[in-house]
C-alpha cells in the first residue's frame, strides 16, 4: 500500500498463503511410540496458528482412551484381536471426525496423530483422504538413539493419562513393552510407497528425506519441520533500553536510547549471565538494523565476543504515515483509524505502513532460523517482540497485540516437550512504559491501574 492510501482493517479470514489455494492437507504422523511424533505435531500446530492456518490434530490416543483408557502394554499385541478391534475403532472415530472438520469447519491442515506404524494403515488413510479431495503428507519420525528414547518414555509418557497414578517405573517398563509389540509389526515408509508425498525424519533433525512436494503449502510444512532439533537451548528476548522518542510518547522512528537506557545496556550482559547460560554455551545476538537495539546490544555483544547478526525481519512495525507522532495525535490527526486501529489491532495495517498481521508474515524466516539454532538473544521492538513470544506461547491474534512487554525486562524462553518455561529477568532500571490500553490515548500508562508510568 502506497502512503497517503487510508489505513484499513485486512479480512481475518485471509491466510498467510494466498486465498486462491484451497489446497487441504492431512499430515499423518508416523513412528514407534516415544519418537517424538506429538512434540512434532504440536509444534506444527502453534506453528500453523501463528500464520493463520485453520488447524487442528487429531489424536488417536485420545480416541483410544475413551474405549480402553488404561490399557497394559498387551493390548497393543497385534495377536490381540480385542485389542486390535478397539485401535481400528479408534483410528476410524478420529478420521471420520477430522473428514467433518475438514468439511463443515473449513479447515485446512488436519494432523492424524498416531504410530500408523504399517503400510496397511496408510494406504487406508490415503484413500479415504484422496477420495475426500484431501492431499496426505506423511511425516516419519524415527531414532535410533537411546538417550533421546530414554528421555522420550520417562518425561512424556509417564505423564501420559494412560498411567495417571502409576508408579513411573511401572509405567515405563510397560510402555518399553507396549513399543516391542508395536515393533513386531512396524514397517517404515519404503520404496512401495514412493507415490506418497513423506518426509522421513532420522534423530529429529540430523537427517532428512524428503519426497513428491507437490504444493506451496506442504512445502512450507516441510521446511518447518525439517528445521525443528531437539537439543536443548534457550531463548532470550529483550526489547531495546528506553529511547528518546518512548521518553516522549512518539511512536517509530530511529532515536538513540536515553540515558536510563544506555544504563540499561550497560546491565544486559550481567542480565543475562545472571539468567543463566550454560557454561561454555554457544550464543548469539540479534538485532534489528533500527539504533535502538544496535546501542543496547553494543555492551553485551563487547563484553562476551559473542557474533552480533541484524536483521532488517526484526525492525519495529512500520506506522507508515503516523511514525514520529504520539497517540494523542494519530487519534487527533487520524480519529477514523485510531478507533478502527483499537477494534482490531491484529489486521488494522497504518497508512503507508503495516498491520501485527504483515509483521507475522515478514518474521516467518526468523522463526524457521530460531528453530534451527542454538542459543539466541533477540534485542528487538514492542510489536516484534509480542509477535515472537505469540509464536512460543501460542497467544491468540487477538491478545498478542496488547500484550505488555515491559522495558528494561529480559524474557527467558526455554523449549520443553509440551509447551515453553519462562522466566522474566528485570533490570533494576526505571524506564516509562510504552503499554497503552484500548480506547487510550495517554502518552503513558500502566497496564495494572491504567493510569500511572512505570517509573
Ligand atoms: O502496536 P503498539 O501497541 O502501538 O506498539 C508498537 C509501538 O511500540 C513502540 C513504542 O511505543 O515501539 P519501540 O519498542 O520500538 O519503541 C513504537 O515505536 C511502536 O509503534
Amino acid at each position: 500500500m502506497s502512503s497517503g492510501e487510508s489505513g484499513r482493517t485486512e479480512s481475518a479470514s485471509k491466510t498467510f498463503y494466498a486465498s486462491s489455494d484451497d489446497t487441504k492437507i492431512c499430515v499423518v504422523m508416523v513412528g514407534l511410540p516415544a519418537r517424538g511424533k506429538s512434540l512434532i505435531a504440536g509444534k506444527a500446530l502453534r506453528y500453523l496458528a501463528w500464520v493463520g492456518i485453520s488447524a487442528r490434530i487429531f489424536n488417536v490416543g485420545t480416541y483410544r482412551r475413551k474405549l480402553s483408557p488404561h490399557p497394559l502394554a498387551n493390548f497393543f499385541d497385534p495377536h490381540n484381536p480385542e485389542g486390535e478391534k478397539m485401535r481400528w475403532a479408534a483410528a476410524e472415530a478420529a478420521v471420520s471426525d477430522m473428514l467433518k472438520w475438514f468439511k463443515e469447519s473449513n479447515g485446512v491442515v488436519g494432523i492424524f496423530d498416531a504410530t500408523n506404524s504399517t503400510k496397511q494403515r496408510r494406504a487406508w488413510i490415503h484413500k479415504t483422504c484422496t477420495e475426500a479431495g484431501i492431499e496426505t503428507l506423511f511425516v516419519e519420525s524415527s531414532c535410533d538413539d537411546e538417550e533421546i528414547i530414554m528421555h522420550n518414555i520417562l518425561e512424556v509418557k509417564t505423564t501420559s493419562p494412560d498411567y495417571k497414578g502409576q508408579d513411573p517405573e511401572v509405567a515405563a517398563q510397560d510402555f518399553r513393552n507396549r513399543i516391542r509389540n508395536y515393533e513386531k509389526v512396524y514397517e517404515t515408509i519404503d520404496d512401495d510407497e514412493k507415490s506418497y508425498t513423506y518426509v522421513k525424519l532420522i534423530n529429529v533433525g540430523s537427517t532428512v528425506i524428503i519426497n513428491q512436494i507437490k504444493d506451496y503449502l506442504s512445502s512450507r510444512l516441510v521446511y518447518y519441520i525439517q528445521n525443528l532439533h531437539i537439543k536443548p537451548r534457550s531463548i532470550w528476548l529483550s526489547r531495546h533500553g528506553e529511547s528518546e522518542f518512548n521518553l516522549t510518547g512518539k511512536i517509530g522512528g530511529d532515536s538513540d536510547i536515553s540515558t536510563r537506557g544506555e544504563a540499561y545496556a550497560r546491565a544486559l550482559p550481567g542480565l543475562l549471565k545472571q539468567s543463566g547460560v550454560p557454561p561454555g554455551a554457544k550464543l548469539t545476538i540479534w538485532t534489528s538494523t533500527l539504533k535502538r537495539t544496535i546501542q543496547t546490544a553494543r555492551h553485551l555483544a563487547a563484553e562476551t565476543g559473542y557474533d552480533k547478526l541484524e536483521w532488517k525481519a526484526l525492525d519495529e512495525l512500520d506506522s507508515g504515515v503516523c511514525d514520529g507522532l504520539t497517540y494523542e495525535e494519530i487519534a487527533e490527526k487520524y480519529p477514523e483509524d485510531f478507533a478502527a486501529r483499537d477494534e482490531d489491532k491484529y489486521n488494522y495495517r497504518y497508512r503507508g505502513g503495516e498491520s501485527y498481521r504483515d509483521v507475522v508474515i515478514r518474521l516467518e524466516p526468523i522463526i524457521m532460523e530460531l528453530e534451527r539454532s542454538d542459543n539466541i538473544i533477540i534485542v528487538t521492538h514492542q510489536a516484534v517482540l509480542r509477535c515472537i513470544y505469540s509464536y512460543f506461547h501460542n497467544m491468540s491474534q487477538e491478545q498478542s497485540p496488547w500484550m505488555e512487554v515491559p522495558l528494561h525486562t529480559l524474557i527467558k524462553l526455554t523449549p520443553r516437550a509440551y509447551g515453553t518455561e519462562e522466566q522474566r529477568f528485570k533490570a533494576n532500571i526505571p524506564a516509562v512504559s510504552t503499554w497503552r490500553g484500548k480506547g487510550s490515548s495517554a502518552k503513558h500508562q500502566d497496564p495494572v491501574d491504567g493510569t500511572q508510568p512505570n517509573h
